[in-house]
């Protein structure tokens, strides 16, 4: 990306914008919950094993427990004769001394069934034929050796006992329930989710739901933004729209500041005279981190602190506001919500049409990006006009066209965003 230099120190590069943002977010204090909602929740401390997996050495297959020894000479030619000494099912307790000191015999096991100590493989039942002993006790016969330690788990051999396997900071999903379930976790440690307020503003919103008065258009962002602090682990405090007037604003920032752990409010912070979030933050002495971030849209994009919590106050138009949503919010709340790893991941694409709006900042376009011979392939969305909304459908990535020049031409290297992923 061209480097632009801030003309005024609180004009922010996006970088520089999320240095800013992430320093302030405060760390969240840590609780504990069910594991059954453990899912979605960021793990709130380093977590050992306190049992060994498996907690036992079991068996990986159906069949029969031997000890090696007894089948190392076997072939189709010598094959080897075994009295089936008894049978082991999942389940089953650990106690096998009938087993321990019998030789030349094998146990009738299947998969997840603890295997006696002295008993070193488990032949699959498909390569044992049944036959019986001269004495009409059931038998397996063997055709070929077995590897010493073939088909069983050890003790520990997944996660020893004591071993961190989860740490600190980590997002909680199937994969992390599925440890901590197998280490026996019931009451998992996990960080609070941050309260953000989410505060709409302009005299021209309504509800969703309502009939339209002359004049008005819904409110999609507050939604917007609600919906994805949801996806990012924050619990959001939806306000209704607030209306352009100074009072009003300032009356529902305190407000929330004093029940959230961060603000965010959308629209009124650009230059028109009904535009007051920053006259508004200034009366209420908030010390602004930054009042402009060198991009498009959402240039008018701003931050402050007030009562010792952050505001972040994001434009009007649906696509700048979900620009300052991907690029600044995402990472500031990640980190509210006690994620260690909280990056934007940049990938390498190439653009298949021109982008032709030419921009002092880097411009940040919706686009569908897909593969193509071993290369992401960039499409811009037609109408991707900062006030509209359609492109959000197709859009599953999101360009970043360098600031100056002419914008972008077709077969350009661009870096981007993938968005709206689960
Ligand atoms: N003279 C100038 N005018 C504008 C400039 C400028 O530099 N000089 N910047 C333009 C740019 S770029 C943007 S972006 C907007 C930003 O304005 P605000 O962030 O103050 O937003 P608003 O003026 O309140 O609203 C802009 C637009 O978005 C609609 N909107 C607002 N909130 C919502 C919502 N919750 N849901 C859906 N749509 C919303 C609003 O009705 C306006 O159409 O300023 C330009 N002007
Ligand atoms: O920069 Mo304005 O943010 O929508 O185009």
């Amino acid at each position: 990306m061209t480097a632009v230099l801030a003309v005024d120190s609180l004009h922010a590069s996006v970088a520089k914008a999320v240095s800013l943002l992430v320093k302030e977010m405060r760390e969240p204090a840590s609780e504990e919950v069910p594991l059954e909602e453990a899912a979605g929740r960021v793990l709130g401390a380093d977590l050992g094993s306190p049992i060994a997996l498996p907690p036992f050495r079991r068996a990986a297959m159906d069949g029969y427990a031997v000890r090696h020894a007894s089948v190392a000479g076997a072939s189709p030619e010598r094959p080897v004769r075994l009295e089936i000494a008894g049978e082991i099912r999942s389940g089953d307790g650990t106690d096998h001394a009938p087993y321990l000191n019998a030789a030349g015999v094998a146990i009738r096991i299947f998969t997840g069934a603890p295997v006696p100590e002295g008993y070193d493989a488990v032949i699959m039942q498909e390569m044992v034929s049944l036959t019986k002993s001269a004495g009409g006790k059931p038998c397996i016969r063997v055709d070929r050796a077995a590897a010493k330690g073939q088909h069983i788990a050890e003790r520990g051999e997944d996660i020893p006992e004591g071993l961190s396997v989860l740490y600190r900071g980590t997002a909680i999903r199937a994969k992390e329930v599925a440890i901590l379930a197998s280490l026996g976790i019931r009451s998992v440690p996990v960080y609070r989710k941050p309260v953000i307020a989410v505060i709409p503003i302009g005299d021209e919103l309504e509800h969703p739901g309502g009939s339209l008065s002359p004049g008005k258009i819904y409110d999609a962002n507050g939604y917007m933004v609600s919906a994805r602090l949801r996806e990012l682990g924050a619990e959001p405090l939806q306000w209704a729209p607030v209306p352009d007037g100074l009072l009003a604003i300032q009356g529902e920032m305190r407000r929330a500041l004093a029940e959230a752990d961060a603000v965010i409010t959308i629209g009124g912070v650009s230059v028109g005279d009904y535009d007051y979030v920053r006259r508004a933050v200034d009366a209420m002495e908030g010390r602004p981190l930054f009042t402009k971030v060198l991009m498009r849209p959402g240039t008018p994009t701003s931050a402050y602190t007030a009562e010792g919590k952050v505001m972040m106050c994001l434009s009007g138009n649906p696509s700048a506001c979900f620009a300052g949503l991907e690029l600044l919010v995402r990472q500031a709340v990640l980190k509210a919500a006690g994620r260690t790893e909280y990056g934007t991941e940049w990938l390498d694409g190439r653009l298949v049409d021109a982008i032709k709006k030419p921009c002092p900042y880097p411009r940040f376009a919706r686009a569908f990006a897909y593969r193509e011979n071993k290369e992401w392939l960039i499409e811009p969305l037609h109408h991707d006009k900062s006030g509209n909304v359609a492109a959000f459908a197709r859009a599953n990535a999101l360009v970043c066209i360098p600031a100056g020049g002419g914008g972008a031409a077709p077969g350009q290297e661009v870096r981007f965003l993938t968005i709206g992923k689960s």
